[in-house]
């Protein structure tokens, strides 16, 4: 099956406030959907939804695959250095310590494996969160500002590791306020549906 994720008018209220309201779109094996639009544009909301972590106030949202997703909150335990904290994701998502390896590889962390998660830099927390997404084989990302306190090495390893999901058969729900330079993606602007 192509699709992996489906909306079908779909409505999004947050406190008393209609953000959005039919909103409809499907996202299929290989490709990606760029969420623009200001601050407070529905963006996250629209990624939750999609996470199964909000419900639509209409509508339906549909998932035919696992999900990873990346949003303000790394997700990976402080306290335990970056390795561990990632292989603790790993036998939640049922992965093998090799896919740890690469996605570990693929966002240039090993120099860090041994640091505990508190001490990391906001870029090198990000990055580690990018490794749990890349590690989990979920074949549906979900990536909130995933490049926010990225230099511009680690934005080159986030491109390119998003390009190798997308060649491998997985899609990729991206919000982000500026252009990661991605190759064929499609683009939803949320300030023109507010
Ligand atoms: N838990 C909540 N309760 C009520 N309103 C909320 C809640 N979370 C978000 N909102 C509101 O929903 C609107 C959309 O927020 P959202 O985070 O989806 O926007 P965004 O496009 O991702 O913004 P940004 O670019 O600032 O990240 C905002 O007006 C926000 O105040």
């Amino acid at each position: 099956m192509a699709e992996l994720l489906r909306f079908d008018r779909v409505a999004c209220i947050r406190g008393d406030r209609l953000l959005f309201e039919g909103l409809s779109l499907v996202l299929a094996r290989g490709e990606a959907l760029w969420l623009r639009g200001p601050n407070g544009a529905g963006k996250s909301s629209l990624i939750r939804l999609a996470a199964g972590l909000l419900r639509p106030a209409a509508g339906t949202v549909t998932r035919r695959e696992r999900c990873a997703l990346i949003d303000e909150a790394a997700a990976l335990d402080p306290e335990l250095p970056l390795r561990r904290a990632l292989d603790f994701w790993a036998r939640v998502d049922t992965v093998d310590g090799h896919a740890v390896d690469r996605a570990i590889a693929a966002m240039a962390l090993a120099p860090l494996s041994d640091v505990p998660v508190a001490m990391l830099s906001t870029g090198q927390r990000k990055r580690g969160a990018m490794a749990r997404v890349i590690a989990s084989g979920a074949p549906i990302w979900l990536l909130d500002e995933p490049a926010n306190g990225m230099d511009e090495r680690a934005r080159g390893l986030l491109v390119a590791a998003i390009a190798a999901h997308r060649a491998n058969g997985g899609a990729v729900l991206l919000a982000s306020h500026f252009s990661l330079g991605l190759k064929d993606v499609a683009q939803l602007d949320m300030g023109a549906l507010a």
